[in-house]
């Protein structure tokens, strides 16, 4: 068993300690959030994630993790070092460096033995090779740099930790590739074993294909629309050939969080760095940019205006099961619902505070779906929630002034939402209209 430091304590920083402690390692988190420390010192996960807090305390509590401020402790005696900081966007959508610049300083300045560097955080091709030029530079300790791209989800983050399909290593020495693959063995799951710059790029590769699929499926939804098919049939259809696959192909109101979004801008920054256009994926962030804004199209249609016009929106976060906003479309809704004079009541299940710091102030919160719905005249679905998919057609009629739905995630079956008299506009799928009596 190894020790291991992991630097940053977010979704991937704090899951990766948590996995390899349960599977027997010695971990020691780092964090410079000083209260992220003291708060997973009591025990309590700075992140909604299922599953982790159990698996946290419990390998806390057996002394195999623990947390710290210091650098220096956490360097002390360490096998491995993993890299987990953020690498968010920049303003002209390349990847920010400077977290991952200030911890090629750390671990420079307090590197005592040697170790193998691994970066699980996601970076343009070439950083790593900046990372082990920087700390050579600032250091006579040994060490080797390994890529360890991640590529859990969040929202199952601690399942995909354990049942990933692969585990990939970018390594340019025999040792540092035989210290990772002794790491990841308790974990069973198969290693795919490459150069440094083709494991990162198989991070950027396996995020903007997945966009891909989405933005793709989003077209073939706007076309469906226009011609009357149903796009949940056609891409089931299309999913049964295994060349395709069945999975991300959910037509909705496209990609958000802290991954897709900036990791696709990033890789059209990368092609461009060395002079080519990538023009397939500038197209798949210009369907998602439309796609966000869906709803608020739809609801135009609908109402004409939406001045003076109550929406009870049904989620905030970016996708179910995490409190994450990043790049959530709801954000953009939220935004553009108040520009055109509508009022918003907003509830989500575990993403309320951090959307009241995103939203305009204009939006009220509730603390429950049915005071969300209640005398609204129109609801927006923006997350799927099981609390939500489990809401009958009879909820929506008894709580809303006039029944109209704006379905971002394709939620429920059209003939239910027929029988019960709900005007249900969806996407890629026919709009179910209520015949109104004339007088
Ligand atoms: N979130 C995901 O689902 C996911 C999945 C796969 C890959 N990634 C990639 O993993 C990386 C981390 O993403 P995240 O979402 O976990 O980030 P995050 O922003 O949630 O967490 C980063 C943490 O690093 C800490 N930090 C920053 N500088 C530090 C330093 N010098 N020393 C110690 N701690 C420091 C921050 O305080 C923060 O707690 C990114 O590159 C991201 O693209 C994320
Ligand atoms: O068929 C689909 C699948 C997903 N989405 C949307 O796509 C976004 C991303 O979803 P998902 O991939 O499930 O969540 P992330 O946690 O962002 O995970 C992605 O980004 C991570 C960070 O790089 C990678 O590690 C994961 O492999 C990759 O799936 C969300 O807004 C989803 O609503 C769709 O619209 N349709």
């Amino acid at each position: 068993m190894k020790n291991i430091a992991v630097i940053g304590t977010g979704y991937v920083g704090l899951v990766t300690g948590v996995a390899l402690s349960e599977i027997g390692h010695s971990v020691i988190c780092v964090d410079i959030d000083e209260q992220k420390v003291a708060s997973m010192r009591e025990g309590i996960s700075p992140i909604y994630e299922p599953g982790l807090s159990e698996l946290m305390k419990k390998n806390y509590e057996a002394g195999r993790l623990s947390f710290t401020t210091s650098h220096e402790m956490a360097f002390a005696g360490a096998d491995a070092i993993y890299i987990a900081v953020g690498t968010p966007q920049k303003e002209d959508g390349t990847a920010d460096l400077r977290f991952i610049e200030s911890v090629a300083r750390n671990i420079a300045e307090y590197l005592a033995d040697y170790a193998v560097v691994v970066t699980k955080s996601t970076v343009p091709v070439g950083t790593n090779d900046y990372i082990k030029q920087y700390i050579e530079k600032h250091t006579d300790v040994p060490f080797d740099v390994v890529s360890n791209p991640e590529f859990l989800r969040e929202g199952s983050a601690v399942h995909d930790t354990f049942n990933g399909d692969r585990i990939v290593i970018g390594s340019s020495t025999g040792l540092a590739a035989s210290i990772l693959k002794e790491i990841n063995k308790p974990f069973g799951i198969p290693i795919f074993k490459t150069d440094i710059r083709s494991s990162e790029m198989i991070k950027y590769a396996s995020n903007a294909f997945l966009a891909t699929k989405i933005s793709f499926v989003n077209e073939i939804a706007a076309l469906c629309e226009k011609l009357g098919a149903n796009v949940d049939d056609v891409a089931q259809g299309m999913g049964q050939d295994k060349r395709i696959g069945e999975k991300f192909l959910n037509a909705g109101i496209g990609y958000g969080g802290s991954c897709f979004p900036k990791d696709t801008s990033a890789l059209v920054q990368i092609a461009g760095n060395v002079e080519h256009e990538f023009t397939l994926l500038k197209a798949v962030i210009e369907v998602n940019y439309k796609q966000q804004r869906l709803l608020i199209d739809k609801a135009r249609e609908h109402f004409d205006s939406l001045r003076g016009k109550t929406i009870a929106m049904l989620g905030t976060a970016f996708k179910p099961n995490t409190d994450d906003m990043r790049e959530a479309a709801s954000t953009i809704l939220a935004r553009e619902l108040v520009l055109a004079g509508a009022n918003v009541v907003a509830y989500d299940p575990v993403a309320m505070e951090p959307a009241r710091k995103l939203f305009p102030e204009a939006v009220d919160f509730v603390d429950s779906v049915e005071s969300a719905l209640d005398g609204a005249d129109a609801a927006f679905l923006v997350t799927e929630w099981d609390e939500f998919k489990e809401l009958t057609p009879a909820q929506y009629v008894s709580f809303l002034k006039e029944p109209v739905l704006f379905d971002g995630r394709n939620c429920y079956d059209l003939e239910k939402m027929k029988a019960a008299g709900i005007e249900y506009y969806s996407v890629g799928r026919p709009v179910v209209k209520v015949e109104k009596e004339l007088v």
